[in-house]
């Protein structure tokens, strides 16, 4: 029977076993690099990035070395195209920690499938284009993640962030998308449920009954979600999470992600400088990470800053006020900044009516754009709508180049989240897909945030996603027309941890307020449309990191700890009502 192209894990046996016969010919390997080769293991297809495991590090190294462009070459003869090989280490323990683990889940599953009659909809795939290439092929270059051969560096860049290997997204939008239960942290690193049953080398023989029937109906998610954890280098501030690699282009956002590429390939001299303007939650500050990560992927020299207006404004400050001390602090402030190549400023209509932060910021603009340093801008609105900016300081960011980002269509926001539950190794059916997509239009962030509510249910409840749970869901957290204010949020989880205002916004770190004190930022950003820098005002002047810490720890204990969920789940439910 003819092999399921749709099966990640068989399409990747299958292109697997004709590179090697390539390789195991290769007139330029020795025998040794040859040897190599049988640590592979072929594990998914995504796109045009083939996923290989290996068990060390010095495989790793080999394949980024020496067999790296007999592969790359092997690849592409065999598939007819430019492929990628993105490499994933699962040290033995680790896989057999990991195979403990999905026995466990295994029986789980199968006990709650023989239960669940109903629950076909996760058997159900889509069907794939005839050619699972061709949609690739119709995409022009420019459209493409950056590719090995144009950015070499590109493997060293998944080699160093090994625990989750780089995967282009360019393919997750519908009828591309290999769909597949693929978890790309290592130590997750076994096929799931929903990939065994054809995973093996007799997927072929398998009746397309049987292959069905020894699938468990369902998965049960297990793992949170941390595609979108910030984590930020302590050098460059950039956080290593947002790459091009996990930003999905669409029509919304295509020029601003070429444009960016541009810049960071250094190739981008005529939009100097950049700037990127769009409303809330589209992805402007990924886009400034990815480009300093992936400046720094082809030069590693280079000198790279991502700051946010606030953090600029605050490190002027001091400074300023450290400079009466002595000389120096000024000239500090002044060297760290004009010794960069490329210099990333996020939020910068922040900057607006801070007239001393924004002298300086114009020095060290010029200073940077006269040495042809690279300057990439964001911004919410269009620099000639900019508030509280001298006009010397608009025609300079004029000069440059200006692009927006608009909030994502429809296909773009499922690829989205396609993209989010595979990075994750969760398998989410295209209706609850399609469901999410279709409430949340305006911000990625806040689709990301339905899915991650979704995904935290169904794990707490062990049970699988369906369309009736996220409806449930999303009704609970997110319908309704009530407009909220953060001082509303403020008295509300104070009412309901029996606590004061003050206390919420206070400097008291006991414990219990601590928590109140995060779930309140965590509903500030969940619930309005408020910046980060923003929500730190209202809570007392906080700084902007400390509630992006307080998200991602509540958003992530959330789906561990089923109290915080509740206490999460009724605020909301609470303030969703018309009398708040
Ligand atoms: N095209 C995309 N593909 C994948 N993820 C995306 C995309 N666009 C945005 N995101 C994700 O959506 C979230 C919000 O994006 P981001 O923080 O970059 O928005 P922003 O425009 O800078 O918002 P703000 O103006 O509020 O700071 C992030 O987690 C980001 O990774």
């Amino acid at each position: 029977m003819a092999q399921d192209p749709l099966d990640a894990a068989a399409q990747a046996k299958r292109i697997w076993d004709s590179v090697l016969q390539v390789l195991r010919y290769s007139s330029s390997l020795t025998s040794r690099d040859k040897g190599w080769l049988e640590d592979i293991t072929p594990e998914a297809v995504f796109g045009t990035t083939i996923v290989l495991r290996v068990s060390s590090k010095a495989t790793q190294e080999a394949v980024q070395g020496p067999l790296s462009q007999p592969l790359l070459n092997a690849l592409q003869l065999v598939t007819n195209q430019e492929m990628f090989p993105a490499i994933k280490i699962v040290y033995p323990e680790q896989m057999a920690k990991q195979k403990a683990a999905n026995q466990q889940n295994d029986q789980r599953a199968s006990a709650m499938a023989s239960s669940a009659p109903g629950s076909d909809e996760f058997r159900q795939v889509p069907r794939p284009a005839e050619d699972p290439y061709g949609d690739y092929r119709r995409q022009s270059s420019a459209d493409r993640a950056p590719s090995s051969e144009t950015r070499p560096d590109w493997r060293t860049e998944a080699a160093e962030t090994s625990k989750s290997p780089t995967v282009s997204v360019n393919d997750f939008h519908e009828g591309t998308y290999v769909p597949m239960t693929l978890d790309m942290q290592a130590e997750l690193s076994e096929p799931s449920p929903t990939m065994r049953p054809t995973a093996g080398a007799d997927a072929d023989q398998q009746s397309e009954t049987e292959r069905t029937a020894s699938r468990p109906a369902f998965t049960v998610p297990r793992f949170p979600m941390s595609q979108n954890r910030v984590e930020r280098d302590p050098q460059t501030h950039l956080n290593k999470n947002a790459t091009f690699d996990t930003f999905v282009p669409g029509d919304s956002n295509r020029f601003a992600r070429t444009v960016a590429l541009a810049v960071a390939e250094g190739s981008g001299q005529d939009f100097n400088p950049l700037c990127i303007y769009g409303s809330s939650g589209l992805g402007k500050t990924h886009l400034l990470n990815a480009i300093g990560n992936y400046a720094l992927v082809k030069d590693p020299s280079l000198k790279v800053r991502y700051v946010n207006s606030e953090e600029f404004t605050n490190e002027f400050i001091d400074a300023l006020q450290n400079s009466t001390q002595g000389s120096g602090q000024i000239a500090e402030f002044n060297r760290r900044y004009r010794q960069v190549d490329v210099l990333l400023i996020d939020d910068i209509q922040f900057l607006g009516g801070k007239e001393a932060t924004l002298d300086q910021f114009f020095h060290t603009f010029n200073a940077l754009h006269d040495a042809n340093k690279r300057i990439v801008i964001a911004s919410d609105v269009a620099p000639k709508n900019l508030k509280g900016f001298e006009s010397r300081l608009i025609s300079r960011f004029d000069s440059g180049l200006t692009v927006d980002v608009k909030p994502p269509d429809r296909e773009t926001r499922v690829a989205i989240l396609r993209m989010m539950a595979s990075m994750n190794g969760v398998s989410i059916p295209n209706e609850v897909l399609d469901l999410i997509a279709e409430r949340f239009t305006e911000n990625i962030r806040e689709l990301e945030g339905a899915l991650t509510r979704v995904t935290a249910v169904a794990s707490l409840n062990n049970q699988p996603v369906t369309t009736a749970l996220a409806e449930q869901t999303l009704q609970d957290f997110f319908s309704t027309d009530v407009e909220i204010k953060p001082t509303d949020i403020i008295s509300q989880v104070a009412k309901y941890f029996h606590l004061t205002f003050d206390d919420i916004v206070g400097r008291t770190r006991t414990k219990n307020i601590a928590l109140a004190r995060q779930i309140a930022m965590y509903l500030a950003r969940e619930m309005t449309s408020m910046s980060l820098v923003d929500i730190g005002e209202v809570f007392g002047g906080r700084d902007h990191t400390t509630v992006m810490h307080a998200y991602t720890r509540i958003s992530n204990e959330m789906q561990e700890k089923r109290e915080i969920y509740n206490y999460v789940m009724e605020l909301t439910v609470r303030l969703k009502q018309p009398q708040n």
